[in-house]
């Protein structure tokens, strides 16, 4: 195994451009702990000429002194046999000894001008700086990264056994299994490297060797030991070694932490175009999947193109995929909801003047994306565009209308139900993952008995088509329930929203109405008259 004889050198990888990190190894080779790069030894071609032995010989002893640039002083350095001395080329270096595990010095890390390492001796039986002092089983001991970190720890701490890693973070769980035995010999042990990017990655890494709940995580303020020392933070230091906390895997969090996010301020969600839809639901928020069902031709659609045209409106990007239309109906939606005439209608037609006018307002807003699918619908494609709308696009809003036709499109999709599971689970982490608000067109099986939906049968969340995972992926489910089939145009354009499921407050059931206006195109609130009248005389008293 080479030992490191130089860091902190410029990396001579044109690409890299870190100035310190850059390590020489005594074999000859180089590695670089910021790019990776890695050199091989220079004039490593064999030669006749016999390989010059590098020096390894120990710095003799030189004094103990205070070193006030760091705050430490003399006693701190003399306890942990940190001296000041001279080396060959007659330059000031600071050598820090390590020890094998009979307390014997086998290796030196020798410091000069301009933060210069290198080391000398024989490290592989090293144990860490400091490792000497300390008996094996005490209560607390604390891991640094440095043994200038190490010093000033010890210092700021009083008695308290403080270790240091003998080769920066990149290497300490290496030196941490070294050490292992003698580690968990403590009660607890405390890791407090550099708060720095890789000083937090070397932690994960040493915290997963020790037995289960002894090792604890150091925060400070600042990036390191010797920082704090030397800003005086002493009475800061020693209540970080106090309250450092038990490692927890990625994702476990402690109830303790919680606090900012229960003083967070509940976010409103944004309000549906129907008031009677967000006494229930509250509004739509970020991050949400709401899934819209009914039976066929009730007005899905129509309703969640108003949602996406209420965002467009509040000036968020949209992405509008509608895999049952083209591209030219998704455009004529924004714009006829925009002018209030369903333009793809004949008898509807406006000026070009009044059809630019609402075209600069919405599509040319540059805020609508929608997908031109050319009839060929594949999930993955699908799922990778959606993926697209949201990050690249910026989309904030996504409305996808509907599942049925993406599953049927699927390659493999000789059983329906896991295909959809499968695909459920996939738009669900979608949403989690970017934070959009989607809005998921899903259709209803028949439902036993004469009635059918779109005779006005009451929608059950049994009667989805599929699978149960839309419903147990979905934050909410909305149903549309009216009678096509009624002879009275207030009966049959008017539809109930039905809320299914509502993770978010618990209320389900009726919603209020809606009702289609033929000559706007429009769904909007509808209050029967008794109620209305009801609401009148109310407002009398
Ligand atoms: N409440 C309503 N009353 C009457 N007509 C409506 C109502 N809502 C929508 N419509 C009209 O009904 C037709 C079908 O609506 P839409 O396409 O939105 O239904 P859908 O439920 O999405 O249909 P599908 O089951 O085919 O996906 C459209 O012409 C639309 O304008």
């Amino acid at each position: 195994m080479s030992e490191v004889v130089e860091t902190g050198l410029p990396c001579p990888a044109p690409t890299c451009g870190s100035s310190d990190a850059f390590a020489r190894y005594d074999d000859g080779h180089g590695y670089c702990f910021s790019c990776k790069h890695y050199e091989t030894a220079e004039g490593e071609a064999p030669s006749s000429a016999p390989k010059q032995p590098k020096d390894k010989s120990l710095v003799p002893f030189g004094h103990y002194q205070a070193i006030p640039a760091r705050s430490l002083n003399e006693a701190t350095c003399e306890k942990f046999g940190y001296f000041i001395a001279e080396d060959d080329r007659g330059q000031k270096v600071q050598v820090a000894p390590y020890r094998n595990k009979a307390g014997q010095i086998v290796g030196q890390k020798v410091r000069s001008a301009g933060k210069k390492f290198r080391t000398t001796g024989d490290f592989k039986d090293a144990t860490l700086f400091g490792q000497h002092l300390w008996r094996d089983g005490g209560k607390r001991i604390l891991v640094v990264e440095g043994e200038i970190d190490a010093m000033s720890a010890y210092q700021m701490l009083g008695n308290w056994p403080v270790v240091s890693i003998p080769n920066g973070a990149q290497s300490a769980a290496k030196a941490v299994k070294a050490s292992l035995e003698f580690l968990e010999s403590y009660d607890v042990v405390i890791f407090g490297f550099d708060m720095d990017e890789p000083g937090r990655e070397a932690v994960d890494e040493c915290v997963r060797l020790l037995t289960p709940g002894k090792a604890h995580v150091m925060e400070l303020p600042v990036k390191d030991a010797n920082e704090m020392l030397v800003d005086g933070r002493i009475k800061e230091f020693v209540s970080a070694f106090w309250e450092a906390r038990l490692y927890r895997p990625d994702g476990i969090v402690n109830g303790l932490d919680l606090w900012d996010q229960l003083t967070t301020e509940i976010e409103l969600g944004r309000p549906y175009p129907w008031a009677s839809l967000n006494d229930v639901t509250y509004g739509e928020r970020f991050g949400e999947l709401v899934t819209w069902t009914s039976g066929s031709g009730m007005g899905k659609s129509t309703a969640v193109a108003e949602i996406g045209y209420a965002r467009l409106l509040e000036g968020q990007n949209v992405g509008y995929v509608a895999l049952e239309e083209n591209v030219r109906r998704s455009a004529q939606r924004m714009v006829g909801l925009h002018l209030n005439k369903p333009i793809h209608l004949p008898g509807n037609e406006v000026s070009k003047d009044e059809l630019r006018r609402a075209y600069e307002e919405t599509l040319g807003t540059g805020r609508f994306f929608t997908f031109d699918h050319f009839g060929s619908i594949q999930s993955e494609s699908i799922l990778s565009k959606l993926r697209f709308l949201a990050v690249g696009c910026g989309c904030r809003t996504i409305i996808l209308d509907h599942l049925s036709i993406i599953v049927s499109g699927m390659e493999d999709n000789d059983d329906e139900r896991k295909t959809i599971d499968r695909l459920m689970t996939n738009l669900r982490s979608l949403v989690e993952e970017t934070g959009v608000s989607m809005h998921l067109v899903s259709h209803l099986r028949r439902p036993s008995g004469d009635k059918g939906h779109e005779q006005g049968a009451e929608i059950s969340l049994a009667h989805l088509r599929g699978s149960h995972s839309i419903v147990q992926l979905s934050d909410i489910v909305i149903g549309l329930e009216r009678n096509q089939q009624s002879e009275e145009d207030e009966v049959r354009d008017v539809a109930n929203f039905r809320v299914l499921k509502n993770r978010y407050s618990g209320i389900t059931g009726l919603a209020g109405s809606v009702r289609y206006d033929r000559v706007t195109g429009r769904l909007v609130p509808y209050v029967p008259e008794e109620l209305a009248l009801d609401d009148d005389l109310g407002s009398d008293f």
